[in-house]
């Protein structure tokens, strides 16, 4: 798909971005009405019992309103710049909306354009993410700066004879250890490319690994680099690839939101050590004090000020006289008051002024930057230019969020998969955005402009073949490393010995992929949810943990996968303490490990699969085992689809275990 001009491009994917906008409203509305308010904080999306304090003028006049919570905010997904709306119990949608502008570890501040509706200054109050309209704003304001590039506009419209010449140019050539020649053609492809180069890396081909190898090069070379990818998991797994060989590198987003492992790169952690921020805490410490001392004095906002200036009640206040009914004592405590106030204000610019600075020193001084593609487009890296830009998973963002990190970039470095997940996209009228930039681009670049890595370094060679047949055509190589690798190999790997005919086949080493057919699961939903559980698979799941962990795997070699929300919290609270890894497909994306246990849950007469023929999860589902997976599901509902048929015909079938 191409573009006349840059106008069509931009009214084009405006018009796209808009209606998704309108359609993640209508998620939250429906999910406001489907779920409870505890509910909803838990999923991130709501924060209760706040008390909202006035907290007077902002930017072009909004009104101010501060939500605190004694105890701390609960972790959630609202940001700076969400649309959010208030209320007493349950929201109806027509609530008065607002958008952040400050948070804190207790208090999350909203802007109105109009006066706040009366509630909001009350106690136990209810605040709901409506849009995460942040991500919206900054990919129309990503469309809309690409006039300021002239090469990547064209390159954008489909425009691509002047890469012409560095296709034709002479070939250097670059070794890198332990990398194959594929990886390594990608690595001096990339480095050559002035613009734009894609990497295609089906699963475990070692696309994330070739993309941290590259990222050491240009860094080495002096470039600053921007790394980032659609999901905080993704963020993760190629920051721990970049630590690993030693690269500085810092993160930035919600520390929350990461690895706890990793949590030592982010840009929070790393501030705590600056004098600067150092400086700007103590300024906080010496706010808090100012403000209960302020407490003894009278607020003049409101109705107190009576329409007063600052000016005009300390100036009262000195005459010792009472003014328009206001009684003089009243006058200067409000006066007292003010004083305090400006004294805050002015701690609290020094304070970010000196938080600002600390921030520029260390991103400035850091030559690997990671982040999501949305905190890419956060006001922390404004003023930065980087000479590349790196994007993982990019056939998972959108093209407009993928242009949020790229816009900050010289020249641009994508890699993906678009056999694996593609972006998520609510609106049916904006599912053309479900083509990424990644996709499009391919279809028009000169082929050497791309490469594809065929040698995979993860699954056993009858783990890989489904995939390999049903999205890869075959190209797809197991290297000999992996190609007939088993548990057996693993040190102390001893399967248990169980009275179940049906167990001790699943735990055969030589047996890669097995499928256990849980005929007599049952599945379930709760009334106000759209996702499915089955207990019966459930049971069996754990049964299948206890065994392999009763055959000397241990609990960080299994990863439990399953497709539907409501399995994995299940999972989750019947294995806590289990130590395996249990992660929606998605959840999982881009990592691995050496057993797989994949939860299908639906089982039904009718053959109805749902979400279960989303072909692309399932691949990315199927490509996370190095040297086992077992699928968990009801065959006779599954044969309802020829591809799931297909699959489970060409795998060992146990039928009770
Ligand atoms: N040249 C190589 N030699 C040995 N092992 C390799 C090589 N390249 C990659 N690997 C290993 O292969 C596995 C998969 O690599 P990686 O995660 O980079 O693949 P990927 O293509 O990004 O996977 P996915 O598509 O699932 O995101 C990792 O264990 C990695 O260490």
């Amino acid at each position: 798909m191409r573009f006349n001009s840059l106008k069509q491009y931009q009214d084009y994917f405006s018009s796209l971005i808009q209606k998704e906008r309108a359609a993640e409203m209508d998620f939250h509305l429906n999910e406001i009405m489907v779920l409870s308010g505890k509910q909803r904080e838990q999923k991130g999306r709501a924060i209760l019992l706040l008390n909202g304090n006035d907290s007077g003028t902002g930017i072009g006049g909004s009104s101010l309103v501060k939500f605190v919570r004694g105890e701390g905010l609960p972790d959630n997904q609202i940001s700076i710049g969400d649309i959010v709306i208030v209320s007493k119990e349950k929201p109806t949608g027509k609530e008065e909306q607002g958008t952040v502008v400050e948070k804190t570890a207790r208090s999350i501040t909203v802007a109105y354009s109009q006066s706040p509706p009366f509630i909001v200054f009350g106690r136990n109050l209810r605040l709901d993410l409506f849009s995460n309209d942040i991500t919206f704003q900054r990919m129309l304001e990503a469309v809309h700066k690409l006039e300021f590039l002239p090469n990547h506009h064209e390159l954008l419209l489909g425009k691509v004879d002047f890469l012409q010449d560095e296709v034709n140019a002479k070939k250097t050539e670059i070794s890198v250890a332990n990398l194959n020649q594929s990886q390594e053609a990608a690595i001096r492809k990339a480095i050559e490319s002035k613009e734009v180069f894609l990497i295609h890396g089906p699963p475990g081909t070692g696309k994330t690994t070739t993309l941290s190898h590259l990222i050491q090069l240009l860094s080495e070379q002096g470039n600053k680099i921007l790394v980032s990818a659609a999901s905080n998991t993704a963020v993760d797994n190629i920051l721990e690839k970049l630590t690993k060989l030693g690269l500085p590198c810092i993160r930035i987003g919600n520390p929350a939101r990461m690895d706890s492992s990793l949590s030592f790169l982010s840009l929070d952690v790393q501030l705590q050590d600056h004098p600067d921020y150092q400086q700007a805490n103590g300024l906080w410490n010496k706010i808090q004090i100012q403000k209960k001392e302020q407490q003894e004095f009278v607020p003049a906002s409101g109705q107190n000020r009576r329409g007063l200036s600052d000016e005009k009640i300390i100036q009262l206040a000195s005459s010792k006289k009472n003014y328009r009914g206001i009684p003089s004592p009243k006058l200067r405590k409000m006066a007292q008051w003010i004083k305090v106030q400006r004294a805050i204000n002015k701690n609290f610019e020094e304070a970010n002024k000196l938080q600002m600075k600390a921030v520029e020193d260390i991103l400035s001084q850091t030559p690997i930057i990671c982040a999501t593609n949305s905190t890419a487009g956060s006001g922390l890296l404004k003023d930065f230019l980087f000479d590349v830009v790196c994007v993982d998973e990019a056939t998972q963002a959108t093209e407009p969020e993928c242009l949020i990190p790229l816009l900050k970039g010289k020249k641009w470095v994508l890699a993906g998969d678009h056999h694996q997940l593609p972006p998520t996209v609510v609106s049916k009228d904006a599912e053309a955005l479900k083509l990424s930039l990644f996709e499009r681009l391919k279809t028009f670049l000169p082929e050497e402009k791309s490469s594809l890595l065929s040698i995979q370094y993860r699954m056993h060679k009858n783990i890989m073949k489904f995939s390999n047949e049903t999205f890869y055509g075959n190209q797809l190589k197991a290297h000999p490393s992996v190609a007939g690798h088993t548990l057996a190999d693993l040190p102390g790997y001893e399967p248990f010995i169980s009275l179940e005919q049906g167990l001790n086949q699943l735990l055969k080493p030589e047996i890669a992929v097995l499928f256990y057919n849980c005929a007599n699961g049952v599945e379930a939903k709760l009334p106000d949810s759209y996702s499915y559980y089955n207990k019966v698979e459930l049971e069996k799941v754990q049964q299948i943990t206890d065994a392999l962990l009763a055959s000397r795997l241990f609990p960080e070699d299994i990863g439990i996968i399953s497709p539907y929300e409501q399995q994995i919290i299940r999972l989750k609270s019947m294995l806590a303490g289990y130590q395996v890894e249990i992660k929606t497909i998605d959840g999982f994306q881009g990592k691995e490990k050496e057993v797989i246990i994949i939860s299908l849950v639906r089982s039904n007469q009718e053959g109805n699969i749902g979400f279960l023929r989303d072909y692309r999860r399932l691949n990315v589902a199927l490509t996370r085992a190095k040297r086992k997976l077992i699928i968990v599901g009801n065959l006779t509902t599954l044969q309802a689809d020829p591809l799931y048929t297909w699959l489970i015909e060409n795998i060992s079938l146990v039928d009770s275990i």
